[in-house]
């Protein structure tokens, strides 16, 4: 009877055994390794009872020449999360020293997963640079046989545009100026490195959205472009004042799409056959833009150009050489001072206009360049807005940044140089835009969103998109003279200044809820 308690005691003690050292393996497998060499284990004891292909991707051909397919490969293999999460692998900083890339090391092998089949990279001994016979250098793929048959081509071309797209990614932007006749190179570049994007151009989120996509939906529209027999292409047309952001804007687009720029200074090009040759060097992928449109075309500038010229600029023979190409004109004046010919869809696809700084443009700038939300002397600002006053995003912008360290200051100079346009005071340039040149200027006043369509004869016919009139979404009820802006930096040719102008432009995001602005498109 004394010896009841004993069997109990056994029980627990095993229990207690077993709860440890399950606690203990299991730590174990989570600490190290093993969990993943025993899976490691299993799928190289898996794969024994498949047959298998192998194929190899030598870094070199027989001639000596770079297989292109290594990098491609290579670029699409670094990428893969497998990489990332393997045991070694090499660390290389990119263009931007900020930028760290992950890279393959020698001999190691890395799995990827595609439309279900298992595929595994090893990558061999790494080449001598230039050395001959270093064909040791290679990719091989180890794919199961069935598995080849189902996605091989589908997997290659998987890698191939992956590939293209990070490359693209990475690629060093290059603003690209023409040179004048007579000299060897007809264009000369320079690292692009201004700092504005979609997020520091202060503008409505749905208009940004806007043009975002329809960037996107044209990067992706190879195909559609091909089918149609069209040449792969979009141009667009930023029209608004002086210092209302298009520069800024241009270089947003060209970050967002990764492409080159070719900043045509047209009173460089001497005769037609200049213009041929300076678009049949440019490259693919790339934003070609020529500035102050509605100058040239009026004879205004030095630049010796005829409308035909630049009609044959925009759609002729020639602006097919090469794709993928974006376009885009700029202009400071209205669109009723240009011939209609040189906007009709087809040249140019979409029109985006530029207002000059409303209330709810200002609340954008505030925020980012002062950081204000709200601020007592907002109702007074909206008041003066109201009155049609107006400045240029650039004039505020510049208010603001002169007065960052007091914001009250900062305000309180914006209601004063408002003020001094409403009386019709201010620069000589800038006093057309006080209310007496209203009606004159009503069309700076409000984003815009039209269609341009042919009617059943052939002719241009502007389609509203919204309700409205047809001209505006927002009415005609901020309405507001247009006047030309002498800027901070004195910036007569905007983009062609960046280089000067970047230590002075703003770098912060901008938040763009409650602007009132929009985009107008013309005949996609
Ligand atoms: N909408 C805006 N949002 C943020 N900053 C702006 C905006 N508009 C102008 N700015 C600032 O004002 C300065 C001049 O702008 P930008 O050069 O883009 O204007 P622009 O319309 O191209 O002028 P121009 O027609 O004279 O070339 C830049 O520093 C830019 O950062």
């Amino acid at each position: 009877m004394k010896l009841w308690p004993w069997p109990w005691a056994t029980s627990i003690s095993t229990l207690f055994f077993i709860v440890v050292s399950t606690f203990l393996v299991l730590r174990f497998f989570r600490k190290t390794s093993a969990l993943q060499i025993l899976n490691k284990w299993w799928l190289s004891f898996e794969d024994r009872l498949h047959v298998h292909q192998s194929f190899k991707v030598p870094l070199y051909n027989h001639h000596f020449q770079e297989n292109h397919l290594y990098r491609k490969i290579l670029t699409y293999l670094d990428s893969l999360p497998s990489v990332q999460d393997s045991d070694y692998t090499n660390l290389f900083s990119g263009h931007n020293p900020a930028d760290i890339y992950l890279h393959l090391d020698a001999n190691q092998t890395i799995q990827d997963i595609f439309l279900g089949a298992k595929l595994s990279w090893t990558k061999t001994n790494d080449a001598v640079i230039g050395g001959v016979g270093s064909d040791s250098a290679a990719l091989v793929l180890r794919i199961k046989k069935k598995d080849k048959r189902r996605v091989f081509r589908q997997y290659f071309q998987h890698i191939l545009s992956v590939a293209e797209e990070i490359e693209l990614r990475r690629k060093e932007i290059r603003l690209y100026t023409n040179s004048s006749a007579g000299e060897s190179s007809r264009w000369r570049s320079v690292a692009f490195t201004h700092p504005a994007s979609f997020d520091t151009v202060a503008m409505d989120a749905e208009l940004k959205n806007k043009v975002k996509l329809d960037l996107d939906q044209f990067l992706k529209s190879k195909q559609y472009y091909h089918r149609l027999g069209r040449v792969w292409k979009r141009s667009y047309l930023l029209y608004g004042a002086s210092g209302t952001g298009k520069s800024s804007f241009i270089a947003a687009m060209a970050k967002f799409l990764c492409y080159d720029i070719y900043d045509i200074d047209v009173s460089k090009v001497t005769d037609g056959s200049n213009w041929k040759t300076l678009l049949m060097q440019t490259t693919s992928k790339s934003m070609i833009v020529i500035e102050d449109l509605d100058r040239l075309l009026s004879g205004k500038s030095t630049a010796v150009i005829s409308v035909s010229s630049m009609l044959n600029f925009m759609d002729g023979i020639v602006s097919c050489c090469g794709e993928e190409r974006v376009m885009v004109f700029t202009m400071n004046g209205t669109k009723d001072e240009v011939d209609q010919a040189v906007l009709r869809p087809g040249r140019v696809d979409v029109h985006i206009h530029f207002p000059l700084c409303d209330f709810s443009t200002f609340k954008i700038l505030a925020s980012s360049y002062l950081g204000l939300k709200e601020h007592k002397l907002f109702t007074q600002v909206e008041e003066v807005f109201q009155t049609g006053a107006r400045l240029s995003p650039a004039e505020v912008g510049e208010i603001m940044i002169s007065n960052r360290n007091s914001p009250t200051r900062a305000l309180k100079t914006v209601i004063t140089a408002l003020q001094a346009q409403s009386n019709g005071g201010g620069d000589s340039e800038g006093s057309n835009r006080g209310p007496r040149n209203i009606e004159k200027n009503r069309e700076s006043g409000h984003w815009r969103w039209e269609r341009r369509t042919m009617d059943r004869t052939g002719r241009l016919a502007k389609e509203a998109t919204s309700e409205g009139d047809g001209e505006s979404f927002f009415g005609d009820t901020k309405r507001v003279a247009r006047g030309f802006c002498v800027n901070q930096f004195g910036k007569v040719g905007g983009f062609r200044n960046w280089r000067k102008t970047t230590s002075g432009a703003m770098s912060s995001s901008v938040e763009s809820e409650g602007a009132k602005r929009f985009v107008s498109t013309e005949g996609q």
